[in-house]
């Protein structure tokens, strides 16, 4: 007897991230490989025919849990009683654009997209939000769906989570499963902070092991904060398949736990570590039974407080920023 279908939304389904995205939820790698699911996408109205395409190519593929289509411009339509939503819709910086000129143009779009969630979606749907800038977007949906469980609303810092365990792994020589114990704090935007103080790899720690304070502070750092403009300098667009893979990342150990493993989830803050409360922050979590709860207790020296107040100071900046559309 299989599983009733669960009913996932997905927004900016036409987009370049969605096209790796969509097919990996459909073959089950964020819910799982004995769960159907139905999708509920969203896009402009423009953009539909677009969709249309994407769809066809989802039924080309006859997955077996892809249990149904809905397509749709309307938000409430598409978050009709979803169990979970990739809020991947909005529009992305191109060459020359700072996430911040992103806020104005995004900001509308998470104030409606949220007051639709808050009247269509289970109260107790996960939500993602993966459009920049993802985590005052995030905070903004927040803002907008006050009937649902304010942590369910989280953003995506778990690329810079895969960026920075790549660079460390191939530092330290180990592969990126060796790695636990990594944090990204703050917004997903270049004031982020790669912590690498608690990280061990196959138990050693990993400052020890890497033994390069220098490079951590000036190489690591930086090419993680910078790497989203690497992509676009490079490629002409931003990251697409990384993207996708850290947002099945991010869902998928939310739903099925991360066997005890710290990673990084973007949660409403709740005044820890010096983090105004409700700003939507990157922090260490560890999932389990459908749930996250927060690393407790680390210690925060002079260096790891004066990069968690930068990037904060910016999440509070693109707080009052949009505090007009909310009031
Ligand atoms: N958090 C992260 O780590 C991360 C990483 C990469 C990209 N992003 C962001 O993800 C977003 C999407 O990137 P992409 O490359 O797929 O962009 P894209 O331009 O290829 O696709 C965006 C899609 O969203 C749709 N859209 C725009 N407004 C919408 C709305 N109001 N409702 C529904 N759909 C809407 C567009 O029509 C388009 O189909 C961008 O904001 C990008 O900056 C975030
Ligand atoms: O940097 C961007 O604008 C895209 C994305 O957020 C990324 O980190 O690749």
């Amino acid at each position: 007897m299989p599983k009733p279908a669960l009913h996932v939304a997905v927004t900016g389904a036409a987009g370049q991230i969605c096209y790796s995205l969509l097919p990996r939820i459909a073959q089950g790698d964020v819910f799982g490989k004995d769960q159907p699911v139905v999708l509920q996408l969203l896009d402009l109205p423009q953009a539909l025919k677009a969709v249309q395409g994407v769809v066809m190519e989802l039924e080309d593929c006859a997955f077996p849990l892809l249990a149904g289509i809905v397509v749709t411009d309307d938000p409430k339509t598409a978050f009709r009683d979803i169990d979970a939503a990739f809020l991947v819709g909005s529009r992305p910086r191109s060459q020359g654009m700072e996430r911040r000129d992103l806020l104005s143009a995004n900001a509308e779009i998470f104030k409606v997209q949220g007051r639709a969630l808050n009247e269509a979606a289970k109260r107790d749907a996960k939500v993602l939000v993966v459009g920049n800038p993802a985590n005052t977007n995030a905070y903004i949906a927040t803002r907008s769906a006050p009937d649902l469980p304010l942590g369910n609303i989280t953003a995506m810092v778990r690329l810079d989570h895969n960026r920075a365990l790549a660079q460390l792994a191939a530092k330290a020589g180990v592969g990126t499963a060796a790695i636990d114990k990594l944090v990204i704090w703050g917004n997903h935007s270049p004031t982020m902070f790669a912590d690498y103080r608690f990280a061990t790899a196959n138990g050693r720690k990993l400052p020890e092991l890497i033994g390069d304070e220098t490079w951590y502070r000036e190489t690591l750092i930086p090419t993680v904060a910078r790497r989203g403009t690497a992509i676009i300098e490079a490629r002409g667009s931003s990251s697409a398949t990384s993207a996708a893979n850290a947002a099945i990342d991010h869902m998928r150990d939310w739903v099925h736990g991360s066997d005890g493993r710290w990673v990084s989830m973007a949660v409403p803050s709740d005044g820890s570590y010096g983090v105004p409360e409700g700003l939507v922050s990157g922090a260490p979590v560890i999932c389990a039974g459908g749930s996250y709860s927060r690393v407790t207790g680390l210690e925060i020296d002079g260096f790891a407080r004066s990069m968690l107040d930068k990037t904060v100071a910016e999440l509070t900046e693109e707080r009052d920023a949009v505090a007009a559309l909310l009031a």
